[in-house]
């Protein structure tokens, strides 16, 4: 195929991050796919970045897609990271993925375009470099769910298949999947710039982080300390945003939290179905060190190993960057509670707010809780007053509803106020696993229109459209039980 038709695409990256020390990364040659195939393409997501989705959708998207051709402007490289995996630090990097470049789009906005499952790297470590079409269509599904549903996101703009059969513990269909994201850079960039690279790699990358995501700091006193507190405001903010939906992301290390505040790295992610915060889904989290509840304490030790590997450029002196580093730290629990709570009282319909907003907030997931609630559907039930649904019997969650409405009236907006500003934050649907899983078993059977209709209908999901009523309903108890995901490398 030629350089030409490869452009007429509209493809139009740079590679910026090829320009940090050369400790962060490693150029790619691709070993080239047999004959690679387009599974799914995200139409708007490409019109968004300014390629043509018509064109993208032949050979010359696929060709790319499969890191088979490159178009004009891309430095393909594999980015170098560390992590602490379940708490351990382990030195990582991209061992099943190539960054191609970062495309500029026609707003003027800068976002990585990275192919994953693309082949080896120099951090593959014992791995093929590879990904089975399951994990990459079910990343596919919910990270345009949770686009859908306001949450910041890395994206998904194609799957193909590569022609060539994978090894797990059966044989299983390869695939590719291009995921778009505001940058990859994780805190595990900064651990392993901090153990493995010199100060001066540090300093630069976090100059980089800075221009790149916040550049509005560039000038303050300490600007890595104002890095610190940014990327921490961000993540408490992603944090409350995840609990309040229910969203269990499974694999919380610190190489899968990003510095733009994007939710990375979807395998053995899950939403919740029954409220109980102790819900892990992961095959591999036998700990619960993912659980549900724990999620936002773990986003602070997240950001305490990203405070360390900053320490260095805080400060000479070794005490006073600590000091500086835990003066932002503390502020950690408060902004996540605060992010919280103010999502929470929109979920139930309150504008104003009231210093025992968080105990009514709290009493009602203790019922929820006690009484084994869906937790979506508590809230699509209290948004539509839904009286059938189960929790209305009990006489605990009457007492609170009494104390609720009460708490409703005392503001001046409407009732009907408040139902919109529910309807806005609680969601008709969710990827409910039973409905993802149902999607993936027909995509490999070769009928991809499950999966199709799933994703329409997650597009917009506080749309309470009735074609979304069938979508609702909770997996049979025996199903919900025994529900279990895998990392799907
Ligand atoms: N099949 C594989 N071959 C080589 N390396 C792999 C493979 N699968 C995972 N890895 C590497 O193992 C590490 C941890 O995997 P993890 O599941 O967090 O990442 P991932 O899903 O591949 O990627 P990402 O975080 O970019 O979404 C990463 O460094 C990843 O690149
Ligand atoms: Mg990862």
């Amino acid at each position: 195929m030629t350089q030409e038709k490869v452009n007429a695409v509209g493809w139009k990256l740079e590679n910026t991050y090829a320009e940090l020390p050369k400790a962060f990364f490693s150029i790619i040659k691709v070993k080239p796919v047999d004959s690679p195939e387009m599974v799914v393409l995200n139409h708007s997501l490409a019109e968004s970045l300014g390629l043509n989705a018509k064109v993208v959708e032949g050979e010359e998207g696929v060709q790319v897609f499969a890191g088979n051709e490159v178009p004009e402007g891309s430095v393909p490289l594999a980015q170098a990271y560390a992590g602490h995996q379940f708490g351990n630090f382990t030195m990582l990097g991209d061992g099943r993925a190539l960054l191609i470049g970062e495309q500029m789009t026609p707003d003027g906005k800068r976002y990585d375009i990275q192919l994953k499952g693309s082949g080896r790297t120099p951090y593959s470590r014992g791995g093929d470099g590879r990904a089975a079409l399951g994990p990459m269509l079910r990343e596919y599904i919910i990270s345009e769910a949770m686009h859908g549903l306001g949450i910041p996101t890395t994206r998904s703009l194609a799957v193909v298949t590569s022609g060539e059969p994978i090894y797990r513990e059966s044989q299983l269909t390869g695939a590719i999947m291009t995921r778009v994201a505001a940058s990859h850079l994780r805190v595990g960039t900064f651990e392993y710039g901090a153990n493995f690279a010199e100060k001066e790699d540090l300093k630069a990358l976090a100059d980089y982080a800075i221009e790149r995501h916040y550049p509005e700091i560039k000038k303050d006193k300490n600007p890595y300390v104002s890095l610190l507190r940014e990327v921490q405001k961000r993540q408490a903010a992603l944090i409350a945003k995840w609990q309040m939906i229910g969203f269990i992301h499974g694999v919380m290390n610190t190489d899968n939290m990003t510095i733009s505040g994007e939710t990375i790295d979807y395998g053995p992610c899950a939403f919740m179905d029954t409220y109980n915060p102790a819900t892990v889904f992961s095959s591999i989290d036998v700990q619960g060190r993912y659980a549900y509840g724990n999620q936002p304490p773990i986003a602070g030790w997240n950001i305490t190993r990203f405070a360390e590997a900053l320490l260095p450029l805080f400060h000479d002196n070794q005490e006073k960057a600590i000091q500086l580093a835990q003066d932002v730290l503390s502020e950690y629990p408060l902004a996540f509670n605060t992010a919280w709570v103010k999502g929470m009282r929109c979920k139930l319909g309150l504008f104003n707010e009231e210093e025992a907003d968080e105990a009514l907030i709290l009493d009602l997931l203790k019922i929820m809780h006690k009484e084994k609630a869906d937790y979506t559907n508590t809230f699509r039930a209290l948004t539509l007053d839904d009286r059938k649904f189960s929790l209305f019997v009990y006489q605990d969650f009457q007492e609170w509803e009494k104390r609720w409405q009460e708490r409703r009236k005392r503001q001046p907006e409407s009732q009907k106020e408040s139902k919109d500003l529910m309807c806005k934050h609680n969601p008709a649907i969710i990827p409910r696993n039973h409905r993802v899983e149902e999607a993936l078993k027909a995509a490999e059977e070769g009928n991809l229109s499950v999966m199709e209709k799933l994703v329409s209908v997650l597009k917009d999901p506080y749309a309470y459209s009735k074609e979304q009523e069938e979508y609702s309903a909770p997996p049979p108890p025996s199903e919900a039980m025994s529900y279990q995901t895998f990392c799907g490398t």
